[in-house]
């Protein structure tokens, strides 16, 4: 039967064309083709022959090394047979066998060269010898465990790697007329003989599991098992084969891999963070589980995409944020930004994202995103309280020594760049230490507080204040000239000496300040000389008698 089907494998087109050159000096000349090129190149004898298109034409790119050793004056003389490609007048590719046989005619100072192409032929002894050797072959060699079984479940024939996962075998031929339950513990064999029912009785032409397999020394291994029915030509099942892929390997990746995406969400939920993957195109997003609960929103609740996420902006971020997103599309990397966005509870809470391109298409275009967004917002929130803690006096709530320094000095180079004019105030309470021994620390820290509010209602909302000292005070007025200036520490002055902290017992505490005045006068002034100038101003405010303004000279 196998011969049969070999014979109708046989090619039955057997033409074959013959080319006769002449290899001069340095000129090649095709004298004569002799049979039809017309099945196997598609073009005819006659094109063939004229310079277009040549022989050479028809190589194949990759064969040309062929035709120049074809053509060459070293090549040897005698006979040779090989195989190359053409590339036919439909732009197929096809193999042909070439024999070519070079002569010699030293009279004239050329060479004859006489190639002859062919379709290859099917030779059916060499085949059907290569069809049994290489059904064994494949059965020594394989890697996979292939095995053929009759109706009874008894092996016909198997790979030798079922050798070593049987017991008392040592060449695969034992297992001929042998069923699973010879070579194998009955446990295992009940596995196989299940998959194997669904084919005898269950009338399936294939069936598969992923099933465990036990090596010779107890190593346990999984393979995916798939069983096929083998029918004789009325249709009848007269057996079956099965090929068995040892997946292990591929078993072990699978739960190392799911070992470690649990380990990350563990990570990702303890760090109130969750990932997200953005087609750039829809805008929509991939989320892990953890995006809703990190937002306090229940599974399904959340719309995940970049509509809602940038709907969901504090309008205070909301431009900032997007540009720093654009930016990052526009050819950058990656990225990151804190911001504030809406949770469900209403509260707007401090989020940090980091963004990175993770695709692109064949124009540089990007196509995915992907990243991190975290809740960070009890983090943030100790942050912010730090970092007012370190510029805010605890006592007044004004801005302290550092913080005012810091605010000054930027302001001073803003009012240099745009020339505007700006004045500082040194402010002293006046005979407060009496105020102190009189009156007790605590009052003498409620009158420091009452200075701070009335500087606060007095003065605009621009002006820095600071509590630079004990019972000392630093005023900066932005775009102020010198005469302003004075009427706003006069202004001052005055509301300061209106105002009076109510005792329980007793009379209200009063209390002045004096107050020295400088204003920019170059474009080299610096704070510290500006302070110098105002603090000079507030000592002749002291010496002249107190509660009143000084202007600096
Ligand atoms: N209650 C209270 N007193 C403070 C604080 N810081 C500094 N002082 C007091 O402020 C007083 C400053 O006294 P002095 O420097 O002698 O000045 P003064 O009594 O205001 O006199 P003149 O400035 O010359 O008008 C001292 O008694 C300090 O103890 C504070 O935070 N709270």
């Amino acid at each position: 039967m196998k011969v049969n089907m070999m014979a109708s494998k046989q090619q039955e087109n057997t033409s074959a064309i013959k080319f006769m050159f002449v290899l001069a000096l340095d000129a090649l000349v095709c004298e004569q083709i002799e049979g039809d090129a017309k099945p196997l190149t598609g073009w005819s004898s006659a094109r063939l022959s004229v310079s277009n298109p040549t022989l050479k034409s028809l190589f194949h790119p990759d064969d040309l090394d062929i035709y120049d050793a074809i053509f060459s004056h070293s090549s040897q003389i005698e006979p040779v047979s090989l195989t190359f490609r053409i590339v036919d007048k439909k732009g197929q590719a096809k193999i042909l066998r070439a024999t070519y046989q070079k002569h010699l005619d030293v009279d004239q100072l050329k060479t004859l060269i006489t190639l002859t192409l062919a379709q290859p032929e099917l030779n059916l002894e060499v085949a059907q010898g290569m069809m049994y050797d290489s059904f064994f072959a494949m059965l020594e060699n394989t890697d996979d465990y292939i095995y053929f079984k009759d109706i009874n479940h008894q092996f016909t024939s198997a790979s030798q790697t079922l050798v070593d996962v049987t017991q008392g075998i040592t060449h695969w031929s034992d297992l001929i007329g042998k069923t699973d339950y010879d070579v194998l513990s009955r446990e295992y064999a009940d596995i196989y003989y299940t998959l194997e029912k669904k084919i005898f009785n269950g009338f399936l032409p294939m069936a598969q599991e992923v099933q465990p397999l036990l090596d010779n020394h107890g190593k346990l291994g999984w393979v995916d098992n798939r069983k096929y029915a083998m029918k004789d030509k009325d249709g009848n099942i007269i057996g079956l084969f099965g090929i068995a892929r040892d997946i292990t390997d591929l078993k072990e990746a699978e739960a190392r891999l799911r070992k470690s995406e649990d380990r990350m969400r563990l990570a990702l939920l303890a760090a109130n963070q969750a990932w997200f993957d953005l087609d750039i195109k829809t805008g929509e997003m991939t989320t892990s589980d953890e995006y809703p609960q990190i937002l306090g929103y229940a599974e399904g609740e959340l719309d995940h995409s970049l509509q809602e996420w940038q709907a969901a902006l504090h309008p205070e971020d909301s431009a900032r944020v997007m540009s720093i997103l654009n930016a990052c599309l526009a050819g950058g990397d990656s990225a990151s930004v804190d911001y504030r966005r809406l949770a469900k509870n209403g509260d707007w809470v401090w989020m940090s994202s980091v963004f990175k391109i993770a695709e692109f298409n064949e124009q540089n275009q990007p196509v995915s995103m992907i990243g991190v967004h975290a809740n960070i917002n009890s983090r943030k929130l100790l942050e912010l309280e730090l970092s007012q803690k370190a510029q805010i006096d605890y006592l007044t709530a004004l801005n302290n020594r550092g913080y005012f320094m810091e605010l000054a000095e930027k302001e001073l180079s803003r009012s240099q760049r745009y020339q505007k004019e700006m004045a500082i105030f040194m402010m002293d309470i006046d005979f407060f230490k009496k105020i102190n021994d009189s009156h007790g620390h605590k009052i003498g820290d409620i009158v420091l507080k009452k200075l701070a509010d009335v500087c606060r209602q007095t003065l605009r909302e621009v002006d820095i204040i600071g509590r630079i000292g004990g019972e000392e005070f630093a005023i900066l007025l932005p775009e102020t000239n010198h005469v302003e200036a004075l009427e706003a520490a006069e202004r001052l002055r005055l509301a300061v000496a209106n105002s009076e902290v109510p005792m329980k017992d007793g009379l209200p505490v009063q209390y002045t300040v004096s107050i020295g005045v400088s204003s920019v006068l170059s474009a080299d002034d610096n704070i510290d000389m500006l302070l110098s100038r105002a603090d000079k101003a507030l000592y002749q405010a002291k010496q002249s008698g107190r509660n009143r303004v000084c202007a600096a000279a």
